[in-house]
């Protein structure tokens, strides 16, 4: 095995002995419909490997279709890290009858105090005065992902001088991650771009949950519900946001792509993304693994030399959570840090500009 290849199959192991089992359990909290305890019982069997994998039918989405029949009958051994994970998720809503019912199993790890959260945030709007720091506000905001062990606050920033974006850039996509406060740092971001002048900022949310507590449309909604009910200042940050949304400046989206178990190479993010060449904002951890194809090898593998890359250059902005991490350099390698096994627990956050492929729309 290569370091690489130690490294991914250890994060595996460790997620599904520790992080897996405690996320299906806490989706059981307060439930006590015996249908939906069966299924996440049978989805705990088949991740840590007791059970095959049962294939649904009849689902209409060719790509979660294809995934499903490709590993009919497997064992969770025989499936590849990142298409076991998106099954798991899957196999979650599947469970609890997501379809029918609309009860997002993971709402009780993203409740939070939405209007305490919107007035720390109008003071962050306040004292914020450049891009780059409102770049760095929403990476730490990254931190927030409810499927850790321990949420890492603190840490390492490594290379600040990458948290930027390309001159001129007025378009901007961010494709969310979390929700709590994540997506409320990624809204003082926005506020902050929209303030500076920016044509349009485009909010790329989950049309599903997703991950635990990726932000989805309702989730999004829940926070503007809370804004427009008028407590913050008349140039503050609610403000500022409520007004480009009714102008047009301000978008909220979710398109397929993010819930789908496809990568962001070979024309999907083109398609996703449409026509639009603005700068694109990729937040957190399953993000980035996607923009790269989940490989898990050299750190100092340039972006240039990998197979695939992400169809469109992209901002990443995670703290690491994960195997999967290349295009670094030895200047701004921490030291101290063995490079191939860096801690995977979220205590190292940074920006990292990847290069895109410029595909055109799958
Ligand atoms: O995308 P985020 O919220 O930054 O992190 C997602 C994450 O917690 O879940 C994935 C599944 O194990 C990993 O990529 C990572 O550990």
């Amino acid at each position: 095995m290569t370091p690489g290849e130690k490294r991914k199959a250890a994060f595996r192991a460790m997620s599904l002995e520790k992080r897996y089992p405690r996320i299906l359990a806490r989706t059981l909290d307060g439930v006590d419909d015996p249908g939906i305890i069966a299924e996440i019982e049978r989805l705990g069997r088949f991740l840590l490997g007791a059970e095959p994998f049962a294939a649904a039918e009849n689902i209409a989405d060719p790509a979660w279709a294809a995934l499903h029949a490709a590993h009919d009958g497997r064992h969770a051994d025989e499936i590849g890290f990142l298409e076991l994970e998106y099954l798991a998720f899957e196999g979650i809503l599947r469970a609890h009858r997501y379809e029918t019912r609309r009860i997002d199993p993971f709402a009780a790890d993203k409740a939070m105090d939405i209007g305490a959260g919107l007035a720390r945030c109008e003071t962050l709007f306040e004292k914020i005065g450049s891009v780059p720091e409102a770049l760095r506000a929403s990476l730490l905001g990254n931190a927030h992902d409810a499927s850790q062990l321990v949420i890492q606050t603190g840490g390492m920033l490594l290379d600040p001088e990458a948290l930027a974006l390309p001159e001129g850039a007025e378009r901007i996509d961010i494709i969310c991650d979390n929700a709590g406060e994540e997506f409320l740092a990624d809204l003082v971001l926005a506020g902050v771009l929209l303030r500076a002048g920016a044509e349009r900022v485009r909010l790329n949310l989950k049309a599903m949950p997703w991950f635990v507590s990726d932000v989805t449309c309702a989730d999004a909604e829940a926070v503007f519900a809370v804004a427009a009910m008028g407590e913050g200042p008349a140039d503050g940050l609610c403000a500022t946001l409520l007004a480009a949304r009714e102008e047009g400046r301000l978008v909220l989206e979710a398109d397929p792509l993010w819930t789908r178990p496809l990568g962001f190479t070979g024309g999907h993010l083109a398609a996703a993304l449409g026509p639009d060449r603005g700068a694109v904002i990729l937040k957190g951890d399953l993000n980035y693994r996607r923009a790269v194809d989940d490989l898990s090898i050299d750190v100092f593998t340039p972006f240039a030399d990998l197979p695939e890359g992400p169809d469109r250059p992209l901002l990443s902005l995670r703290s690491v959570k994960s195997h999967c991490w290349v295009g670094m350099t030895r200047a701004i390698w921490p030291e101290g840090i063995d490079p191939d096994a860096f801690p995977t627990d979220g205590t190292v956050f940074m920006a990292q500009a990847i290069p895109g492929r410029g595909r055109e729309s799958a």
